[in-house]
């Protein structure tokens, strides 16, 4: 499988470079050049591990497959369960747990892989890497926690300062490894996203320093959540099926979007937000334009300028990179794209949306929790809310992260705390450890410069 830009600039790349590039140096997102089609009943009857082999095989051909079953064997091992992304039945609603890994929530059944593959990768090509990524609350953590002590690694997270719960907070700050840094930024998660990119689209800089990517804008990491769309999808039994996913940064729904481009039967994928509702306004009206980012009980979608929106452009596009630079140039210009027509319909084919406001989300927390002795986190509870608005049979939804990240919402919706895992509630005893900046490319850069002079 070869790789290549959606502005057009980049192509014929192997995987391992693809995964090392991260943002494409024309600007652009990197997509595989061509999508593989399945066979569902080859994939049917496989545990996850097996099931994860067989969908990277088709993506991956410069890494030997042993290799690959090892890389995927660790870093599934460090899950809780050996189904890593279990599914149960609540109240008609199937829910893919996905939060049994370090973290507790997502990103970890993709950045617990790439934490093992950078390793493997570097140790191959004999070099090393200096990671950059933003976070608005999850995937801070799990980069961290894939990455932390690790050899020829230095990460560098930004997070907004004060924007992210108290637990995803400590999550971060309370790793004392000496390659890791965290960079609590004064301004919103858009603003972390606009600096790191900014920083990548310097290429001396992101040469000079190897600087590489954890959030979804590498590959790497769409590739690793496809995988369970596949497993939910055989672990329900459904003949069509329907996800709900709470979404922020669009790269969780855009796996499923690639799942169904590979074949498999989903029917719609039903997009859920919180109050910063640009996405909800792209399907339902085609206006994606940016508004104000609003501080929500979901932090890790308080985003507005959704990354793997331009991967869904390319596709959206008929793969027409002149069109999505062109895109892409005019939303950077005026902040804002209009979708009409025939354009409009095919994005919903594909998806519906539906948006949770803060009552909302504590409407439902409580009432599938009063129903069903259940818990479900802020984020995950948006997805429920659209699930049910959507008013489909055995919906699946997404579940992002465990209740414990979110104490407070839970409190409030309905008047007791979640259980806390020991690993979490341990967190409290730890030292902190983090920097604060402005919201400035430069002041990110010097700091960069600096650690790494002195390292
Ligand atoms: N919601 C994310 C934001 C970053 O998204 P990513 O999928 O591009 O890494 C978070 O929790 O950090």
């Amino acid at each position: 499988m070869k790789y290549k830009s959606t502005r057009g600039g980049v192509s014929d790349l192997n995987f391992t470079d693809a995964f090392l590039m991260g943002l494409a140096t024309d600007g652009g997102l990197i997509v595989p050049q061509t999508i593989p089609n399945v066979d569902l009943d080859n994939l049917r009857d496989l545990d996850y591990n097996n099931l994860a082999f067989e969908i990277f095989r088709l993506f991956i051909d410069d890494i030997p497959y042993n290799d690959l079953r090892t890389l995927i064997g660790k870093s599934y091992s460090t899950f809780d369960t050996q189904e890593v992304t279990p599914v149960v039945k609540k109240n008609g609603l199937f829910i893919l747990e996905l939060f049994h890994g370090p973290t507790f929530a997502f990103k970890d059944v993709a950045l617990q892989f790439l934490g093992n593959l950078f390793e493997y990768v570097l140790k191959k090509r004999n070099t090393y890497v200096n990671v950059l990524g933003a976070t608005s609350g999850d995937t801070g953590s799990a980069a961290i926690y894939g990455l932390k002590g690790k050899e020829n690694i230095n990460i560098f997270i930004l997070h907004p300062h004060n924007k992210v719960s108290k637990v995803q907070e400590l999550q971060m700050t309370t790793v004392e490894d000496v390659n890791v840094y965290n960079l609590a930024i004064e301004g919103t998660f858009d603003d972390c996203q606009a600096i790191v990119k900014s920083i990548f689209n310097d290429l001396k800089f992101k040469e000079k320093y190897h600087l590489a990517a954890v959030n979804s804008i590498n590959w790497a990491r769409i590739l690793a959540q496809i995988v369970y769309y596949f497993y939910a999808y055989f672990k329900s039994g459904v003949d069509k099926a329907y996800f709900s996913v709470p979404t922020g940064n669009f790269g969780d729904i855009f796996a499923g979007y690639m799942a169904k481009r590979m074949g498999l039967p989903i029917e719609k994928l039903i997009l859920a937000t919180n109050s910063n509702d640009i996405l909800y306004r792209f399907v339902n009206y085609g206006d994606y334009s940016t508004g104000k980012v609003v501080k929500t009980l979901s932090p890790s979608m308080d985003i507005q300028v959704a990354s793997n929106f331009e991967r869904y452009l390319y596709y959206l596009s008929d793969e027409n990179s002149i069109r999505v630079k062109e895109l892409m140039d005019e939303f950077t210009r005026t902040k804002k794209l209009k979708f009409e027509g025939d354009l409009l319909k095919k994005v919903q084919l594909d998806f519906e949306s539906y948006r949770a406001g803060v009552e909302d989300t504590l409407a439902t927390i409580k009432r599938f929790y009063e129903e069903t002795g259940y818990i479900v986190d802020p984020h995950t509870a948006a997805g429920v809310f659209a699930a049910i608005k959507a008013g489909y049979r055995d919906v699946i939804c997404l579940s992002t992260a465990h209740p414990a990240k979110f104490p407070d919402a839970i409190m409030d919706a309905i008047g007791a705390y979640p259980e806390k895992p020991r690993a979490i509630s341990e967190l409290e005893d730890k030292n902190k450890r983090m920097w604060v900046l402005g919201n400035s490319v430069d002041e990110v850069k010097k700091f960069i410069e600096k650690k790494l002079q002195k390292g």
